[in-house]
């Protein structure tokens, strides 16, 4: 057992009152309660994420779920609160922060007009501190997405859903998986796709994609599985979609630039996406990259302003 199976904190099922749906992750879905004890309405508002036990999802990739959060513990990560034993029933419930504005697409759709590159550019480096801070800790987030990132405020994102993150083994580079189950092709580094292979540098291409994603405002019609198939072929039918997928960005071929993308952060983008991954930058020198972009970006705006 780890150290964290040993200090959980508890919440008491009888207190944790149901509100409403939030939104669905890996291996379960969450919704918003109310942690009640006393009764009279004044206790805080919390996420919960409940197993769906199904024949992907058991209860120890759950547990391993939680001990993954339980551990980890920065600003651009969403925050663990505990766990829930449900009485009788054999499952159990991750309890975490609860995040106002709720995921950034959502989030990006409806205030497409007020957030500018600068405000993005802001985003994309929470989360690029974040992966940094999970590469330190050797884990490898494998589902690294926009549907992923959630709003804690107007000027605050956190990485949540660890329901795929893996600990790469001390003696490797990169973590291999026996069976990809249902699987963000669309957001998966070549050797993902071709070998099962999960590292810091796929994280990296995911991150790339996400950028991707934050530039286009999370627009539906260019989410990234879209254009992928827009490319392949419609009338494609899996499993060869996986083949098609390999094979066009083997022909180097990567989601255009999306409208009014400063060229800076494109070309930050075809970094992340280097079919070599030893080509691809780390998540360092990513952040730095982005805080000179976010520097240039301030002093335009200064001479804007001054003229
Ligand atoms: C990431 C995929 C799984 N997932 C996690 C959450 C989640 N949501 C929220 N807040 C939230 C969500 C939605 C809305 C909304 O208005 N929707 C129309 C408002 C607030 N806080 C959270 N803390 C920890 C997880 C979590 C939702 N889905």
């Amino acid at each position: 057992l780890s150290l964290a199976q040993h200090e959980q904190i508890l919440f008491e099922e009888r207190h944790l009152r149901y509100i409403s749906p939030l939104g669905k992750g890996n291996f379960g879905s969450v919704e918003l309660c109310r942690y009640d004890p006393l009764g009279d309405n004044t206790g805080e508002l919390v996420a919960v994420k409940k197993l769906q036990p199904s024949k992907q999802s058991t209860l120890d990739d759950f547990k391993k779920e939680v001990n993954t959060l339980s551990v980890l513990d920065f600003e651009y990560i969403v925050k663990y609160k505990g766990i829930c034993y449900s009485t009788g029933r054999l499952s159990m419930s991750l309890v975490m922060e609860y995040l106002p504005y709720g995921s950034l697409i959502g989030y990006l759709e409806s205030n497409r007009h007020n957030v500018n590159t600068r405000h993005m550019l802001l985003f994309a480096s929470q989360i690029c501190k974040g992966m940094e801070y999970l590469q330190n800790k050797r884990y490898v987030h494998r589902d690294l997405a926009a549907r992923n990132i959630l709003v804690a405020s107007e000027s605050l994102v956190k990485i949540a859903d660890f329901g795929l993150t893996k600990v790469i083994p001390f003696d490797k580079e990169y973590y291999r998986v026996s069976q990809p189950g249902e699987s963000p092709i669309f957001w998966y580094a070549p050797e993902s796709i071709n070998e099962s292979r999960f590292s810091h540098k796929s994280d990296v291409w995911s991150y790339g994609v996400v950028l991707h994603e934050l530039f286009c405002y999370c627009d539906t019609n260019s989410n990234p599985k879209r254009l992928c198939m827009q490319e392949i072929g419609h009338n494609v039918q899996s499993p060869s979609i996986l083949m098609h997928l390999a094979n066009i960005l083997k022909n180097n071929w990567r989601l255009p630039a999306p409208p009014n993308c400063p060229a800076k952060v494109y070309s930050l983008m075809k970094q992340c996406w280097a079919y070599d991954f030893e080509e691809r930058p780390c998540f360092s020198e990513l952040g730095i990259q982005i805080e000179t972009i976010m520097q240039d970006e301030r002093e335009n705006s200064v001479h804007y302003t001054a003229d």
